[in-house]
């Protein structure tokens, strides 16, 4: 029989996991739980972890390849703290990432087990990329337990090598430290950019937002979806982001039956090279001498606020929107702890724990330009699993 315990259990080897999202199980007397692991790119929760997420973040060689990796890491990280800690402190002192995420592992676990009750109990774990609870203490905590079947679960609609696919890359590397025999079967939700309830869920926060605009003006207003842009050496790599950013976008639109003008544009970009345009600020401008005043900005590649929702869209272009006369100027809400999105999420892990298909078939495939023998590893590791 299940039996739940409602403290906290002592620390194992790698010592607890203080993220785990709600329940602890028993590994002795239990059925072990299934795990869904919740990967994203974390955050700092408050303005002292700004500067080592940052120098984790600048440390990924998947997300950033730069000579000197690890020294150059520390430099950037403590240069750029200073501003990105104003940007926290403005948000409310830090990253909201973890709890929008162990709400929605917390909500998840509960509509599993009434979808799945052959693979109940489920249990959310999170393996952020660059704050903690990272990828080790996470699969420390699945060892104590017991888990024998996980999903991986990319937190990024659409797949990036930067983003999923470094998440994958950081899983795949420290499972052949910490479950060198390989105990846990693995299954992955890799990408779900056109998702039924993921589109759903898109749209009506987008009909809401709709409403707060005269209703003589409604149709006009400019539907502006707006996703982290990629370094044009990323793209030039054959990297699949922006076609599955546009592939969501185009799935909203039919939803909608088309029922107001729309864009597909791209913001935070960092640092000097060249990235995916276009930006986000500078068609905001373009809009602005047009003479359009309602635009309706849509962050269609994250699915909880953090600081470029919050601090880059609101407060920033925000501010931009204000200077140029952008009078009608709104973001819709993110998707957070909707349930529809909730069911979506549901939806695409039981129906990946019944499938034999480890991985969609688009992991399977490299990117044509990617020299990056990581994601060679990793997709053969997760492709090859053995699934009854
Ligand atoms: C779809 C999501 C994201 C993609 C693609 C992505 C690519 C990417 N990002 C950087 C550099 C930085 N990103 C930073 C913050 C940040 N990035 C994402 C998502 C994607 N990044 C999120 C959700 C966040 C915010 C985290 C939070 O607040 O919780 C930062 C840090 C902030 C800053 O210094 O501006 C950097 C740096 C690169 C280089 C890149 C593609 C290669
Ligand atoms: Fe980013
Ligand atoms: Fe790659």
């Amino acid at each position: 029989m299940l039996r739940l315990q409602h403290k906290r259990v002592a620390s194992w080897a790698f010592g607890a996991n203080r993220h785990s999202i709600s329940r602890q199980f028993a590994t002795t007397t239990s059925k072990p739980p299934t795990a869904v692991v919740l990967m994203n790119l974390g955050g700092p929760k408050d303005l002292n972890e700004v500067q080592p997420f940052l120098q984790n973040l600048f440390s990924d060689g998947d997300l950033i390849p730069i000579p000197f990796q690890q020294t150059a890491a520390k430099f950037l990280a403590k240069r750029r703290t200073p501003k990105i800690q104003e940007q926290y402190a403005a948000i409310g002192g830090g990253s909201p990432i973890l709890s929008w995420t162990e709400k929605q592992g917390k909500m998840l676990e509960e509509r599993l087990d009434k979808l799945s009750p052959q693979t109940a109990p489920h249990k959310s774990y999170i393996a952020f990329r660059y704050s903690s609870p990272l990828t080790p203490e996470t699969l420390a905590e699945m060892k104590k337990d017991g888990v024998e079947r996980a999903v991986a679960f990319s937190l990024y609609p659409q797949y990036s090598c930067s983003t999923t696919g470094s998440s994958l890359n950081e899983l795949w590397k420290n499972l052949k430290v910490l479950d060198p025999e390989n105990k846990i079967r693995w299954s992955v939700v890799d990408r779900w950019p056109t998702h039924s309830g993921l589109v759903e869920v898109f749209a009506r926060h987008i009909e809401k937002a709709l409403l707060e605009y005269p209703e003589n003006e409604r149709k006009d207003a400019v539907l502006l979806f707006s996703a982290h842009s990629l370094p044009m050496s990323v793209v030039n790599r054959g990297d699949p982001y922006p076609q599955e950013v546009a592939a969501t976008v185009q799935r909203v639109m039919e939803r909608l039956g088309f029922s107001n003008p729309y864009r597909l544009i791209w913001q935070s970009q960092v640092g000097p090279r060249a990235w995916l345009g276009p930006q986000t600020d500078q068609v905001l401008e373009g809009y602005a001498k047009l003479g359009k005043k309602n635009l309706l900005m849509i962050p269609i590649a994250f699915v909880s606020d953090h600081i470029e929702t919050l601090f880059e869209v609101d407060v920033e272009y925000g501010h931009l929107a204000k200077e140029k006369g952008l009078t009608g100027f709104k973001r819709v809400e993110s998707l957070n702890d909707d349930p529809v999105f909730i069911d979506a999420m549901a939806d695409l892990v039981s129906k990946q724990l019944s499938s034999k298909r480890p991985v969609s078939t688009q992991l399977g495939l490299r990117c044509p330009l990617c020299t990056n023998e990581k994601c060679g590893q990793q997709k053969e590791f997760f492709a090859g699993q053995v699934l009854e």
